[in-house]
């Protein structure tokens, strides 16, 4: 199967042939945009070509930054638009296309890829793992008194007083507000990508970047600067659920004022919060714990290592201490044995022949590499060996982040 690059010329074939796969059928035009795969870069996008020159299958790239534990923005590429015709499948066509890309990932200098796997039974092959989670929450509105904070009365109350406001407006009208808030919150949470503006003028992707219509509670400090927004809708009929897509803001207290706003809403009987880390304090807030009930705990981002050094030395770490790491490779035939040294929360990643300490296959690794996995949790499932019986506590002490990660950009 040869793989090929895609040109301005036959991005519409690239584009066909991607929706014939998902057994899709492209999008009308819409005015403003609003088809999410105008978002695709055509000189990053891959057709594989079978022997008689029939385009059979797709793969793409999103550039876009990640923000790593300690708030370390690196390039990653956000792989998308995988597909191989329903008459072509199980031929290797996948197979070649990802090992095309991983070497032309390679050949950018990245040392990571991401994506969201339509099925989590594709992609562990290639050597992604999946590295962050996502949760539904739905709060009747009767169970949803917060509790007063136990520690210092007020200071996770976040409500709405003369320190902020909020405004509901639509989300056709505060376009530039979410990008901005978006950007500033992306950067302080670790496992989130960027949105690139591309996304935002061509409004592709889901609302609230889409034209799909949504309310957008903006939240402002007291100064009058945006700093947090959620957007949401309401279903019409008896069951008068808001839908709340996001809430995005780097600040607890902002997160807690903008719950508090969605939750008094009248005429509405629950609030169903679409995407939350399974680790958020909100659940925590009300003074019943089983006023959310958290639905569909699921995994988001999967992550690739393409340099296992290169990787570990660009997060931030949060404890010393030092473990040697013995990584397989099988997709891409390659072995490596490291010594991770962590010394004030930088890394040195150095090629060791010492006893390992943990020995895993790089989709593991990616697994635990954003600390949204304990190493522990993979060694009591069977899949990383632990030479030692300290050896996994020592692998969590390190590998734990200030913060769990969380990705809510869908690409
Ligand atoms: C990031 C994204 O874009 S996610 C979207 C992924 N795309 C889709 O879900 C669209 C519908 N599905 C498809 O287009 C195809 O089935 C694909 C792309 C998933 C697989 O393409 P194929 O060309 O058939 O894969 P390929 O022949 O290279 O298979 C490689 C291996 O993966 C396995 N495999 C492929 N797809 C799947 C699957 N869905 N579930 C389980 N195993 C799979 C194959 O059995 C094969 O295993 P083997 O090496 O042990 O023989």
């Amino acid at each position: 199967m040869e793989i090929r690059q895609t040109t301005e010329q036959d991005f519409d074939v690239f584009v066909s042939t991607m929706h014939a796969a998902f057994g899709l059928h492209p999008e009308p035009p819409v005015d403003g945009g609003g088809q999410w795969w105008s978002a695709l870069e055509a000189d990053r996008c891959l057709f594989a070509v079978t022997a008689d020159g029939k385009r059979v299958g797709t793969a793409g790239a999103h550039s876009f930054e990640l923000t790593l534990p300690g708030e370390v923005l690196v390039p990653v590429s956000g792989v998308t638009a995988v597909g191989v015709l329903p008459s072509h499948r199980r031929q290797g066509a996948l197979s070649s296309l990802m090992r095309h890309q991983l070497a032309e990932l390679r050949a950018r200098g990245e040392f990571l890829s991401v994506l969201l796997a339509s099925e989590a039974l594709i992609y562990r092959r290639f050597g992604y793992g999946p590295a962050t989670y996502t949760a539904g929450l739905t709060v009747p509105r009767h169970r949803a008194a917060f509790a007063v904070p136990r520690v210092v009365a007020g200071a996770a109350s976040g409500s709405v007083g003369p320190s902020g406001s909020v405004e509901v407006v639509r989300s056709s009208d505060c376009g530039e507000v979410m990008e901005e808030v978006y950007d500033r919150y992306r950067r302080s949470q670790p496992g989130a990508l960027s949105r690139p503006h591309r996304w935002w003028s061509l409004r592709a992707g889901q609302p609230p970047i889409s034209p799909a219509p949504r309310y957008v509670a903006v939240h402002r400090d007291a100064d009058g600067v945006p700093d947090g927004y959620a957007s949401y809708t309401i279903e019409p009929g008896a069951s008068r659920t808001m839908k709340v897509d996001e809430v995005v803001t780097a600040d607890d207290a902002v997160h807690t004022a903008l719950a508090r706003f969605l939750l008094e809403h009248d005429l509405v009987s629950q609030v169903s919060f679409k995407h939350v880390p399974t680790d958020h304090p909100l659940r925590w807030q009300f003074e019943d714990f089983r006023g959310g009930e958290v639905t569909g705990v699921g995994d988001w981002l999967w992550v690739r290592l393409l340099d296992v050094p290169g990787a570990l030395t660009a997060r931030g770490w949060f404890a010393d201490g030092e473990i040697v790491l013995d990584v397989e490779d099988p997709f891409l035939g390659e072995h490596g044995r490291h010594l991770l040294t962590v010394r004030d929360g930088k890394a040195d990643c150095v090629p060791t022949d010492r006893e390992p300490d943990l020995s895993l296959d790089v989709s593991d690794l990616a697994s635990v590499y954003l600390g949204g996995t304990a190493p522990s949790t993979l060694v009591r499932a069977g899949h990383v060996r632990a030479h030692h019986p300290g050896a996994a506590a020592r692998a969590d002490a390190l590998f734990r982040t200030d913060r769990s990660p969380h990705c809510l950009h869908w690409f």
